[in-house]
């Protein structure tokens, strides 16, 4: 890899060649993940019996050939250098039908020819974590240093991303990855975007996932820059302090309208600009509303953390703070400074896994629920046709079923609360052509992680010092020439998400009892 001025990672530099080993090389231990895009297994190398996770890139359905997505994380990541960035160690393919093991679904088991991603092994991701049944903050000074110290990793690895000029476009907590050691790093390049000169580029705005959506995109930006991940980065430092999503909407609009309740709405005096949006006039609320954000929090947080926050969820993008100046904020130079976060060992804990053991869960209640009940109910005066099943209608809530026990007849709402970005149907991936320019990339490599410890004050966390300069001040550049596309409305909300069922999530690890 050539080292490189900050702020420019090559793209079209050709990986150095190497030959490329097969999957064979890897025994696969257990599934772990399951993305839009491919399945995630942890999986052990034969020969030193490293631990390592491959991403396995689906290809089956793709018309187009190998997926934009794949190729553009492959690219990406293997570029990128940094402590809180995923490492992708090697690319492996295989020939024939695989059968690793039961973990691997039938649809593969006939599949010829499949591309795998060796990435570093991560015990958990935030969202599986999270959801472990028994971890919840419940001192408050360990709030705060968990969440200090994972924000911190967080912007680390941003800053890094946006100096050399990455928008990652997917931050929530599924693709931020833990280890037992307190380290987090930047998973799931999918939908990450490199070039110089973000703010110049024509880009989607059906990215980043809904609750983690910053206004811009929602009010159809597509000049945007670094501020759309640090929204997000902003929404997962609330979700840390308080346990829970602070804005959560079922669709575009009623995520915008979330965020106005407790940010305010815009106008022209707070967001210069903001009123060419393309879809400010469909969206802007009958009657302003006011920022509540610091008096509805104020209970909840400390100042300092309350600042940060604040100036993470600014309204205005050109005004947003950078993950720079965010590392330099109050919040992580006070008492207790960011420590090692002494975490439990404990089991890996995927948001797969936890997706899983819930539904498992709740298939065991509602057998138990069904054993106990009394069949046919008593009372109940049915046709017999009515009463020779299991009684559906108690046990399954919402869902609608015909007059016919056995033929379900589809609930008319969305089946996830909010939809995975980009999946509009003309786009062939999640990565839609217009958003893509495959020329942009500068001539040098990226900034290795080594040589990116230059930041102002002395890093009071794990040892290491922080960047103390960026040369992508990509903030002040403030949206323009946004282009009328649709509005919103295809598959708004109706699309599969990956953290939906995660809505309740409790962010800490003091465990209970
Ligand atoms: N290196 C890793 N170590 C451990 N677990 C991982 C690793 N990479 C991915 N995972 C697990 O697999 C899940 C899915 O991975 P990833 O987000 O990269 O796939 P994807 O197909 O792009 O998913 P999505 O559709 O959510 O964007 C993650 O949330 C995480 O739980």
């Amino acid at each position: 890899m050539t080292a490189a001025e900050l702020g420019q990672l090559n793209l079209e530099e050709p990986p150095s060649p190497r030959p490329i080993r097969t999957v064979d090389c890897f025994q696969i231990l257990q599934q772990i993940g399951e993305g839009t895009y491919g399945q995630v297994y942890m999986a052990k190398e034969v020969k030193t019996g490293q631990i390592v996770a491959l991403k396995k890139i689906r290809t089956e359905n793709e018309k187009e050939g190998f997926p934009i997505t794949a190729i553009r994380e492959i690219k990406i990541l293997s570029k990128l250098q940094h402590e809180n960035v995923i490492k992708l160690k090697e690319i492996v393919t295989s020939q024939e039908a695989e059968e690793h093991s039961d973990e691997l679904s039938a649809e593969n088991s006939n599949y010829n020819g499949s591309v795998y991603l060796v990435l570093e092994y991560m015990d958990h991701d935030l969202t599986g974590l999270s959801d472990r049944p028994g971890l919840r903050f419940t001192v408050p000074q360990i709030k705060v240093s968990l969440s200090q110290c994972y924000m911190k990793q967080l912007l680390s690895g941003l800053h890094y991303c946006h100096a050399n000029e990455v928008l990652h476009r997917d931050i929530k907590g599924a693709n931020l990855l833990l280890d037992n050691n307190g380290s987090l790093k930047l998973a799931d390049f999918g939908l990450a975007h490199a070039c110089p000169d973000h703010h110049k580029a024509n880009l989607t705005n059906r990215v980043v996932t809904l609750p983690y959506r910053p206004p811009e995109l929602l009010l159809g930006a597509t000049k945007y820059g670094p501020a759309v991940d640090i929204w997000s980065a902003g929404c997962i430092f609330a979700e840390f302090l308080c346990g829970k999503l602070i804005m959560f909407g079922r669709n575009e609009p009623e995520q915008l309208h979330k965020i106005f309740e407790l940010c305010g709405s815009p106008d022209e005096t707070i967001w210069p600009g903001v009123s060419k949006m393309p879809w400010y006039n469909n969206f802007k609320p009958a009657r302003p509303m006011r920022r509540r954000l610091r008096e509805v929090l104020l209970h909840r947080l400390d100042t300092h953390a309350l600042d940060l926050l604040d100036r993470m969820l600014t309204l205005d993008p050109s005004k947003r703070i950078s993950a720079k100046d965010a590392l330099d904020a109050e919040y992580f130079w006070m008492e207790p400074l960011p420590c090692d976060p002494n975490l439990p060992k404990y089991e890996s804990s995927h948001e797969f896994q936890s997706k899983k053991k819930r539904l498992q869960q709740r298939l065991k209640e509602e057998i138990a629920k069904r054993q106990k009940l009394p069949y046919p109910p008593p009372h109940v005066r049915l046709p017999p046709i009515q009463r020779a099943g299991p009684p559906f209608q108690e046990h399954w809530g919402e869902t609608n079923y015909s007059m016919s026990r056995y033929q379900r007849i589809p609930s008319s709402g969305p089946s996830k609360p909010y939809s995975n970005p980009v999946t509009d149907a003309s786009l062939p991936s999640r990565y839609p052509p217009r958003g893509y320019n495959p020329s942009h990339g500068s001539q040098a490599g990226p900034v290795p992680a080594g040589q990116y410890h230059l930041h102002g004050r002395a890093g009071p966390y794990r040892g290491s010092s922080m960047p103390n300069r960026s040369t992508t001040d990509g903030y002040a550049a403030g949206p323009s020439g946004y282009s009328h596309g649709n509005q919103y409305g295809v598959n708004a909300g109706h699309g599969p998400n990956s953290v939906a069922s995660n809505r309740n999530q409790q962010y800490g690890w003091q465990q209970q009892g």
